[in-house]
């Protein structure tokens, strides 16, 4: 009995090891690139070498200028052994809708950890261009602008400051942290507070192609009558970002957004259309695909010249009939805009930057609305 089930049992126990070693050899390949991931994630050698491969291609060449398209952003590489909280997939604002029905981020506080964010993106370590306009009497809120800039908005990230005005004396000295710049553009003065709004696209259209180009990765235009409160992060950085206007977001129909009506004006936008109403306030995106829409906008507003018609919200109109078509990548909440004018609803659980109350009749060149 004993010698029978050793001589069987061996044989089959050998031949079973010789099938198991065939087999592991077939399947090899598959069995490598499992991930065991408990606490510790046990990455594969061969995935290693590519992960390490696209840490080292954030690289960028003499002029500053990055060498691939993921120094922009897309790829959403994180370093290892960060410290932040686990993400939820059943809690989380329920007040709001977080996403768009083009299944983008809608960002409000609470749908983001600023950690996790701010380590993808300084990790891209991206440039950025924040073009205001202060013309005539609007100088005098460059100051408080770039101050409060300095402590919420982007910091740690490399920033500068394009100002462009025609009072370059009036630019105030602001102290600015490490890798951030003002630079001056000179302007021409104008007559109507229109030209400045509109102007700013033609404008702004000729300092990229001269200068920014060379300098940035990411573009914003931003009116200067406006004041950061809290952080206004990495976050709100995508292909194109746009904010929704805190007067028509929550209940409005979109019939009653005050979208160009006129079918002979370019931003025309006909009822039963729309998504949101964005304000043309603070808008960024990558620096190209902001540099089409600044130069759309540009454009359209020429041809609406040439057939004697301006835009009911001038630049915002076209900028919302773009937008229409051209859908943003990340839609920002009224946190990024909010307004002095305004009461704060429970929806706004922080207001990171706001519209100052100002004396419209005293501070634009014609007065008034
Ligand atoms: C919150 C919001 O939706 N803002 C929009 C609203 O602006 P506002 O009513 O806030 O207009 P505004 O007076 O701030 O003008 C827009 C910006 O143009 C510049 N400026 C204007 C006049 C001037 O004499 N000098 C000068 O520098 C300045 O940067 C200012 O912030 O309507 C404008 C068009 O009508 C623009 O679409 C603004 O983005
Ligand atoms: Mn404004």
């Amino acid at each position: 009995m004993q010698r029978n089930i050793t001589k069987s049992h061996v044989l089959i126990v050998v031949v079973f090891f010789i099938i198991l070693v065939f087999v592991y050899g077939y399947f090899r390949e598959s069995f490598t690139s499992i991930r065991f991931c408990s606490q510790v994630c046990v990455v594969p050698e061969k995935d290693l070498f590519d992960l390490e491969n696209k840490l080292d291609e954030i690289d960028r060449n003499e002029d500053g200028q990055c060498q691939k398209s993921s120094c922009k952003t897309g790829e959403m590489i994180m370093e290892s052994g960060l410290k932040y909280a686990q993400p939820s997939t059943l809690t989380g604002r329920s007040d709001v809708n977080a996403v768009t029905n083009w299944n983008v981020p809608l960002v409000w506080e609470g749908t983001f950890d600023p950690v996790v964010i701010d380590a993808i993106y300084k990790r891209i370590n991206p440039r950025i261009a924040v073009v205001v306009f202060a013309v005539g009497k609007y100088t005098r809120f460059l100051q408080k602008f770039i101050e409060t800039g300095e402590k919420y908005f982007l910091v740690g990230f490399n920033l500068t400051y394009y100002v462009h005005t025609d009072r370059e004396n009036e630019v105030p000295k602001v102290p600015l942290a490490k890798g951030r710049k003002v630079t001056v553009v000179s302007v021409p003065s104008a007559n109507r507070w229109q030209d400045v709004v509109l102007g700013r696209m033609k404008w702004a259209t000729s300092t990229i192609e001269t200068t920014i180009r060379k300098e940035a990765d990411y573009l914003f235009m931003m009116d200067i009558d406006s004041v950061f409160h809290a952080r206004f992060g990495a976050e709100s950085l995508s292909r194109l970002s746009a904010v929704l206007h805190r007067g028509y977001y929550k209940t409005t129909p979109r019939d009653s957004f005050p979208y160009e009506r006129r079918p002979e004006s370019k931003a025309f936008i006909p009822a039963g259309e729309g998504d949101y109403y964005y304000t043309a306030a603070v808008w960024g995106g990558y620096l190209e695909d902001m540099y089409k829409l600044v130069k759309y906008c540009y454009e359209m507003s020429e041809v609406d010249t040439k057939n004697k018609i301006e835009a009911v919200w001038q630049e915002e109109s076209h900028l919302n009939r773009y937008l229409l078509t051209n859908k943003p990548a990340k839609v920002l909440s009224p946190e990024y805009l909010w307004s002095d004018y305004d009461k704060v609803t429970p929806d706004i659980k922080v207001v990171r930057i706001s519209q100052l109350v100002k004396n419209y009749e005293e501070v634009r060149p014609n007065g008034g609305h």
